[in-house]
């Protein structure tokens, strides 16, 4: 067996526990083979010879999942700040994004991903435009995710409205399956009041007939939940129940401002959602009912949004802020507990976007990262799982590891250049600037 041997670290085990042993990743199958003591894992891979991850003074944790962004964006990282969601869309945002190129946008990508790897994030989900260009980033970058083109039908003909719809389809038919098989993808309406009903029931149909998963932006602000309420008589959750958008492997991004009735329905039909608290606190959203929501039944993962609303994609940072916000907005300091939001950044987001990884076990997908304990700021361990929620960051992570390969060696990212990385996205961003001042 060609293997891969994680040594000396303690584990993050799926029931919350921590346990000094070893994993042994089975890098053929990009699956764990064995979690246990040097012994026991030698047993299990018949004394093969092996690659080595030094994890000693280390902690061994799911790979994190970024649950919801749009990775191009962080070439607008920065480029507007200090505003609510509806004008910073449409002042700054949409503007600047109807500049971007193809290129602009695998730069972007490519970007992000350098990002995510350092931070320990194995996979992703994204919303975007020029698909084929991200999934070419995330191919390169050797990360997992769940890919879908974005739609956009207001203040589009009806053709044009169409021919996104179509181009969502399309990209989810064609790139499914991609990176082998590290990509999947999803039918991505931007959200309830983005897009018109008629798209939304086209879309929604050809997506279920194809077995296309359904992610989309809801109840994040209310000025996107009113106008449904006035003009409907309902509420998001219930109009997307209406259109068939709420089903068992869907999951809707932010799912701020819920109610209990659409809670309990989000909870029946198993939809997921996609806490995003940076970008929520950052753009005066509002603050997510994370326990209520759980205590529900309903999967909670964690998303950075895009890099121009949090402003970087570190998941670490998510955990905190769901930690420290769900405590304020339930008013009670045991609302969101540290091993709730590792679990919500780990197996609660691979389950959210139906991808393999969020465990360390025999079987799961080997996406792992190595956390490094022995730094200031993470002395003394008297709890593992109060650092990775509270206290650490993603310049801690030592190794990154997704489908059996290693991401990240010794913080030194092995499948991207950083540095040409960097520079590519830097030209690309000033560039697209540029552009928008002389538009
Ligand atoms: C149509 S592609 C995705 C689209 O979403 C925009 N976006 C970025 N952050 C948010 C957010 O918090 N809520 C809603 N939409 C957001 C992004 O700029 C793209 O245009
Ligand atoms: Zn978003």
């Amino acid at each position: 067996m060609n293997h891969l041997r994680v040594t000396g670290g303690r584990v993050l085990r799926p029931d919350g526990h921590v346990e000094r042993a070893d994993v042994a990743v089975d890098r053929d199958e990009g699956t764990i083979r064995a979690v246990g003591s040097p012994s026991e894992v030698d047993e299990a891979v018949g004394g093969a010879a092996a690659e080595t991850l030094d994890a000693d003074g280390g902690l061994v944790i799911p790979g994190l999942v970024n649950a919801h962004t749009h990775v191009a964006m962080t070439l607008l990282r920065g480029y507007a700040d200090d505003k609510p969601l509806d004008p910073w869309l449409r002042e700054d945002i949409w503007p600047a994004e109807g500049e971007l190129t193809p290129d602009d946008v695998e730069a972007g990508a490519e970007l992000g991903a350098l990002e995510m790897i350092r931070s320990g994030t194995t996979a992703f989900a994204d919303m975007y435009f020029a698909m084929d260009r991200v999934a070419e980033a995330v191919d390169h970058a050797g990360l997992r995710a769940r890919l879908g083109h974005g739609v956009v039908t207001v203040g589009k003909d009806d053709a044009d409205a169409r021919a996104d719809v179509e181009e969502s389809l399309a990209v989810a038919r064609e790139l499914d399956g991609a990176a082998d098989g590290r990509i999947r993808t999803a039918f991505m309406p931007h959200s309830l009041t983005t897009v018109g009903e008629e798209f939304l029931r086209e879309g929604v149909a050809e997506a279920r007939e194809a077995g296309v998963p359904i992610h989309l932006h809801a109840n994040e602000t209310t000025d996107e939940v009113d106008p449904i309420v006035d003009e409907r008589g309902e509420r998001p959750i219930a109009y997307a129940d209406d259109l068939d958008a709420l089903g068992p492997d869907d999951f809707f991004a932010h799912g701020v401002h819920v109610d209990d009735s659409e809670i309990d329905r989000l909870a029946e039909a198993g939809t997921a959602v996609v806490h995003c608290p940076a970008s929520n606190m950052k753009l005066a959203s509002g603050m997510a009912p994370v326990r209520r929501l759980r205590e529900a039944g309903v999967t909670v993962a964690l998303g950075t949004d895009g890099a121009a609303s949090n402003n970087d994609l570190d998941v670490f940072d998510e955990m905190r802020d769901a930690a420290m916000l769900g405590k304020l907005a339930a008013d009670d300091a045991s609302a969101v507990p540290a091993a709730a939001v590792v679990e919500m950044a780990t197996r609660g987001g691979a389950d959210a976007l139906n991808l393999p990884g969020g465990r360390i076990e025999a079987g799961a997908a080997a996406d792992l990262a190595v956390v490094d304990l022995d730094a200031p700021h993470l002395t003394p361990v008297h709890d593992p799982v109060s650092h990775l929620a509270y206290a650490a960051r993603g310049s801690d992570v030592r190794h990154t590891v997704c489908d059996g390969r290693v991401l990240m060696r010794d913080r030194e990212v092995l499948t991207l250049d950083a540095e040409a990385v960097q520079e590519r996205a830097a030209t690309a961003a000033s560039d697209l600037v540029e552009r928008v001042e002389s538009a």
